[in-house]
């Protein structure tokens, strides 16, 4: 099957006012039910009982279609007509925080993606020793060298007046001196109310310090599996539960002030502590390190126009929400493609040179 996402209710909570037009029941438990009365009715023969629950089961289809038609166009209306009358810059100034000496991969990845989506220019201020190897991979990336100096946070400031939007963490490793110097550029980013999407060693930070992001408005975190156990312990006492995975995102975003939170994963789940999105586009069974930075980086740019368009294109959804189910829906199918033409040999390289096929595919009218 090619498209497969829906949006969902919230289905942990109860008292979940959703405000998102056509949400469609959340497709665990009561589609599970009702397969299971479903094969008993068959069983037992029971027409009156098989008709109802055929039409219950259609019309759920019916919903989760249009759910997923509607996200879909609301993802289309964010994204910047492409005229003559612009100049280099107005399509996204996107910045990246991350690359140390272990990784320089991540912070490559994330910048590439940011343009191939659509970015006009990427910067990515990185520590020295990472600066030349991230160059050489891409003469498209703009290479700070600084985020290991001690004025690192007033050389970022520098650039953050003109940066439309930062995606902090792929690559940036754990030093504390690194990391103390994150913490400044995220209070800056803050203070100048710049959009920010926090990934891998980012997060780490933050469960260190949630306070770093507790109710900032503009922030998405995207953790993997073991990036969101590490946040859950550190800002919820009680355990996590593990068979309500929509239930556990919701909380987690409400528990940080409902930031938008992306949960990666076999679907990602996306999260504003009032809603649950959910996509589940076909992507593949490969999973090559990676796959999240180009989401990370694609984030970044959709983040900065979903807010630059606004509520009325997003038709009164978060346009956080929208920008994150859009770049989760085009990172899979980024790696549908790929898969197709490499298989088991499939790397993020292939993924990141599909970005433009999976764009035009998904978002161009
Ligand atoms: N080429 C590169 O330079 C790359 C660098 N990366 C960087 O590597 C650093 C560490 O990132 P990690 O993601 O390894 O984070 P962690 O160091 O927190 O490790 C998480 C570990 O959990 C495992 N894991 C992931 N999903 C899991 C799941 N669903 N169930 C069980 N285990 C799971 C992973 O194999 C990984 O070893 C970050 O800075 C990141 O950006 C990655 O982005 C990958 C590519
Ligand atoms: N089991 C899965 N099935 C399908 N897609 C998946 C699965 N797990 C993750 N993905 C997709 O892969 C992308 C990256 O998620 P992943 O959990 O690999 O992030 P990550 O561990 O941060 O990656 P990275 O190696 O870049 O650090 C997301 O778009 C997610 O939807
Ligand atoms: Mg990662």
């Amino acid at each position: 099957m090619g498209i497969r996402c829906v949006a969902i209710r919230a289905c942990g909570g109860g008292k979940i006012d959703t405000g998102v037009p056509r949400m469609a029941v959340c497709p665990y438990g009561a589609a599970a039910v009702v397969m299971a009365l479903l094969s008993a009715a068959i069983a037992f023969h029971c027409s009156p009982l098989l008709a109802v629950l055929q039409r219950a089961l259609s019309l759920h289809t019916a919903h989760a279609t249009k759910d997923m038609d509607n996200l879909f166009q609301l993802v289309r209306n964010i994204v910047p007509a492409l005229t003559s009358k612009k100049h280099k810059g107005q399509d996204g100034r996107i910045g990246i925080v991350g690359g140390c000496q272990e990784y320089t991969g991540a912070p490559y990845f994330a910048g590439i993606s940011a343009l191939k989506v659509g970015a006009d220019l990427t910067h990515v201020f990185c520590a020295r020793e990472a600066a030349p190897v991230i160059k050489s991979y891409s003469p498209e990336l703009i290479v700070h060298p600084v985020l290991d100096s001690s004025d690192a946070v007033e050389e970022v400031e520098k650039w953050l007046p003109r940066l439309h939007a930062l995606v902090v963490g792929p690559g940036l490793g754990r030093d504390d001196l690194l990391l103390n110097n994150v913490r400044g550029i995220l209070e800056s980013t803050k203070a100048r109310d710049i959009p920010v999407v926090i990934d891998a060693d980012g997060l780490w930070l933050i469960a260190q310090r949630p306070a770093l992001v507790h109710g900032y408005q503009k922030a998405v975190l995207t953790p993997n599996h073991v990036e969101f156990s590490r946040l859950w312990d550190a800002v919820l006492s009680s355990p996590m539960d593990t068979s309500n995975h929509s239930g556990s995102v919701l909380k987690l975003s409400q528990a940080l002030g409902n930031i938008t939170i992306v949960q990666k994963g076999e679907q990602d789940l996306i999260s504003n502590g009032q809603q649950v999105l959910v996509c589940n586009q076909e992507g593949s069974s490969r999973r090559c390190g990676g796959q999240g930075d180009l989401l990370s980086g694609s984030l970044g740019v959709m983040a900065h126009w979903a807010l630059r368009a606004g509520p009325e294109k997003t038709n009164g959804s978060s346009p956080l929400l929208v920008a994150a189910w859009g770049a989760c829906t085009l990172t899979r199918e980024c790696n549908h493609l790929a898969f197709q033409k490499y298989g088991r040999s499939t790397t993020t390289t292939d993924m990141i040179a599909e970005v433009g096929a999976a764009f035009s595919k998904l978002f161009t009218t």
